[in-house]
């Protein structure tokens, strides 16, 4: 596979107290871009800590190396939370080998958690109205797992805001756009992936088959071995993406490309690992309230009129009609 050259933006000045308006609109530019023509690109010198990151990822290692039976009694009635295991599963076709642990802040910490001006004791105030869809509860593995994911999400918070920011201010949009940009909830997600075998791989066996994310921006915290996460480039050919050791990774999703009128590129990538070791991903995945409408930002709205022209949609409609499609085919 061949491995592709993607920017490194690299925050050390940026988030720096004495850094030039010049320097600010440099790294500014550089993120931009990245966005338009690659839609992911790593990020270093980000401001969490190495450690953090590390013990993060270990405690995905930890939680996939438990027997099943023990991973299963945190599966929670949800397709959002909780564990799930997709290995032997039929996902578009493919069969796919990957499993999953999930948290997300309560019902209740959206915004939009409940449908406005509902008696909010009823179910159907909730937001989106796809059953189960949310689940009211994280099951978290252990107490240490829950403290290092709170510690982690924190900081992540903190450099979401920083990074969306500084695309906001590239991008030149006002202050409505910018409080807009600015409302988003955070996600956690561990994927654990065995690695297929060469059989497998030559009959084209995946991990984790081709999508976009669908929400603004995906922090992936990876592995640094082996070379398993690819995206497709303009030319719709497949390239690896090289873990870069203390870097993220961040895509853009498909709402970011919404609210730019389909000027910010919204990655296709997936997983296929090969290697004699499991690989943990750990991603935080930043998206608009479930009740907020994904559709171009004023500013953009004549930009892509092939993206204006489709019905407006509530982001809780929008994902769940993508999970939908996804978890819908599943079955054999
Ligand atoms: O494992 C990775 O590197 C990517 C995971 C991913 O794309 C996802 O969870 O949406
Ligand atoms: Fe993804």
């Amino acid at each position: 596979m061949t491995v592709i050259s993607l920017p490194i933006i690299d925050l050390h000045t940026y988030l720096g107290a004495k850094t030039s308006l010049k320097q600010k609109g440099e790294t500014e530019r550089a993120i931009d871009e990245a966005c338009r023509h690659f839609g992911t690109f790593y990020l270093v010198n980000h401001g969490v800590p190495q450690e953090l990151c590390d013990k993060v990822l270990a405690c995905g290692h930890q939680f996939f190396r438990l027997p099943l039976e023990r991973k299963c009694r945190h599966k929670v009635a949800s397709m959002m939370r909780g564990y799930s295991h997709a290995s032997n599963a039929f996902v578009k076709g493919h069969e796919v080998r990957f499993e999953y642990i999930a948290f997300r802040p309560p019902v209740n910490c959206y915004s939009n958690g409940m449908a406005p001006d509902m008696d909010s004791t009823r179910p159907e105030a909730r937001l989106p109205t796809y059953p189960d869809a949310l689940g009211e509860q994280n099951s978290w593995p252990n107490d240490e797992f829950r403290v290092v994911a709170d510690q982690y999400l924190h900081y992540m918070q903190q450099l979401n805001s920083r990074l969306t920011d500084a695309i906001a201010t590239s991008l030149g949009v006002g202050d409505l756009s910018r409080a807009r940009m600015q409302d988003t909830v955070l996600s956690l997600t561990f994927n654990g992936y065995q690695a297929l075998t060469e059989e497998e791989a030559e009959k084209g066996g995946i991990n984790l088959p081709a999508h976009t994310d669908t929400g603004c921006i995906t922090f992936l915290n990876q592995d640094s071995e082996a070379v398993s996460l690819h995206i497709q480039n303009r030319n719709g050919e497949w390239r690896g993406v090289r873990p870069v050791p203390g870097a993220f990774v961040v895509n853009i999703g498909s709402a970011f490309k919404q609210w730019t009128g389909g000027q910010y590129v919204d990655t296709v990538h997936r997983v296929v690992h090969r290697s004699a070791k499991p690989r943990v991903a750990v991603g935080v995945f930043v998206g608009p309230p479930f009740d907020a409408i994904v559709e171009p930002l004023p500013e953009f709205a004549a930009v892509d009129t092939s993206l204006t022209r489709s019905p407006p949609r509530t982001y809780g409609q929008f994902l769940l009609e993508q999970m939908g499609e996804y978890f819908a085919s599943q079955e054999r």
